[in-house]
């Protein structure tokens, strides 16, 4: 019997976490890897799209912000049986490698890899980590961080190696930059996988600020809440902008290839999309996320000069509308951005984590920090 080595992979049930779990997932599954997949049930409903050959393994789910009094005061238990039951079978199993993708359903196996010594990362999303990867971070061998930089606790191992994302975005890296001119301007904007209200409100207030005529040159795709989308279909309307409202783009990939300008949150994935492709953006960071990390996650891009940051309290339509005509009015501007996005984008971050997992699984020499960009 051949020897398959094992990849343990944790992470908590919603598609931040889960999404770059799956890429890694589908890529060592492809290298011949046994790869087993640590969630909750909310996890468990996402693992439609992972390839079959990965097995689920469900753990309790145990958030100390969610649930009653009664459910608070059984999550420390649930979290101590969990990473019981996990240690006893991982000193049985000795997985090769343990990534953890961040998320309270991550704690049992990456609590057990600690306590078993077995070889351990986690990746981390965002600019600012979560609670648990925060935890972690100094007990694993090292943390992979999609945002660059990304604030860790000091002595934690920090490598960059970007976000996942889809086979559609890479299909479309790096495509070609049409600036702004005299033809239809494509304008896109989009929230977080929920949609943003704000944009709703703020960009059609926006363009009605505009000059006329080049309002008349604008093509407008944006993602609205199924509340909103009349309502701003309505202002879209009146003011002869032609716009197409959804309350989700399935095509964003190929929407922001051919977008002159992005209007859009600062999530990870969106960010990690926008700079893969290289286009211009403006981004509103959503205020209400842990510890403000969507505002740094758009350091990277602002510092580049890729992106313009507008924070939400300072969100007016003069605001909007004066960043955005100054992307549209300065085509060679517009064109620096595009560029300067794709030299944040990391096309390849699929590849750097399993590069880092054979790495840990001592299949391939360690890399040194001075081999890193
Ligand atoms: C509100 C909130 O706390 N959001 C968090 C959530 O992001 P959330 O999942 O909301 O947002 P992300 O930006 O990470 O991902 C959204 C994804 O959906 C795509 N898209 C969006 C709109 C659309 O119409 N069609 C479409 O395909 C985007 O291109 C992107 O790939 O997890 C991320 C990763 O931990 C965090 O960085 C975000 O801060």
């Amino acid at each position: 019997m051949t020897h398959h080595p094992h990849l343990i992979i944790a992470a908590g049930g919603t598609g931040g976490h889960m999404f770059p779990a799956q890429a890694l997932a589908e890529a060592m599954v492809r290298k011949g890897w046994r790869v087993t997949l640590s969630t909750d049930a909310r996890g468990a409903r996402y693992t439609g799209g992972f390839p079959h050959v990965v097995e689920v393994r469900e753990v309790a789910s145990a958030s100390f912000a969610r649930g009653g009094v009664g459910a608070k005061l059984a999550a420390p238990f649930r979290i101590l049986g969990g990473i019981l039951s996990a240690t006893l079978r991982m000193r049985r199993e000795k997985p090769a490698v343990v990534v953890g993708f961040g998320g309270y359903p991550t704690i049992p196996a990456v609590a057990a890899a600690i306590l078993t010594r077995r070889p351990r990362m986690l990746h981390e999303q965002n600019g600012v980590p979560g609670k648990v990867n925060r935890i972690f971070a100094k007990r694993v061998d090292t943390v992979a961080c999609g945002t660059w930089p990304t604030v860790l606790p000091e002595g934690a191992q920090a490598i960059h190696t970007g976000n996942p994302v889809r086979a559609a975005v890479l299909d479309r890296a790096g495509a070609p930059y049409t600036p702004p001119g005299d033809w239809p301007m494509s304008l896109l904007v989009f929230g977080g996988s929920q949609g943003a209200h704000v944009f709703s409100e703020a960009v059609p207030a926006a363009l009605a600020l505009l000059p006329e005529e080049r309002r008349g040159q604008l093509r407008v795709a944006q993602q609205a809440r199924p509340e909103d989308a009349e309502a701003v279909a309505a202002a879209y309307e009146a003011m002869g902008v032609r716009a197409e409202i959804e309350p989700f783009f399935k095509d964003i990939p190929r929407r922001l290839s051919e977008a002159q300008l992005v209007i859009c949150r600062a999530g990870a994935s969106s960010l990690a999309d926008v700079s893969v492709i290289g286009r211009p953006s403006i981004l509103i960071p959503y205020p209400f996320a842990a510890n403000d990390h969507q505002t740094a996650n758009s350091k990277a891009l602002v510092e580049a000069e890729a992106a313009i940051r507008i924070p939400q309290s300072k969100l007016t339509p003069e605001a909007l509308a004066e960043a955005i005509a100054s992307v549209l009015t300065q085509p060679e501007a517009a064109g620096r951005m595009a560029q300067a996005a794709l030299s944040v984008g990391v096309p390849d971050a699929t590849e750097r984590l399993v590069a880092l997992v054979e790495e840990l699984a001592g299949l391939k020499p360690a890399k040194t920090h001075e081999d890193q960009e």
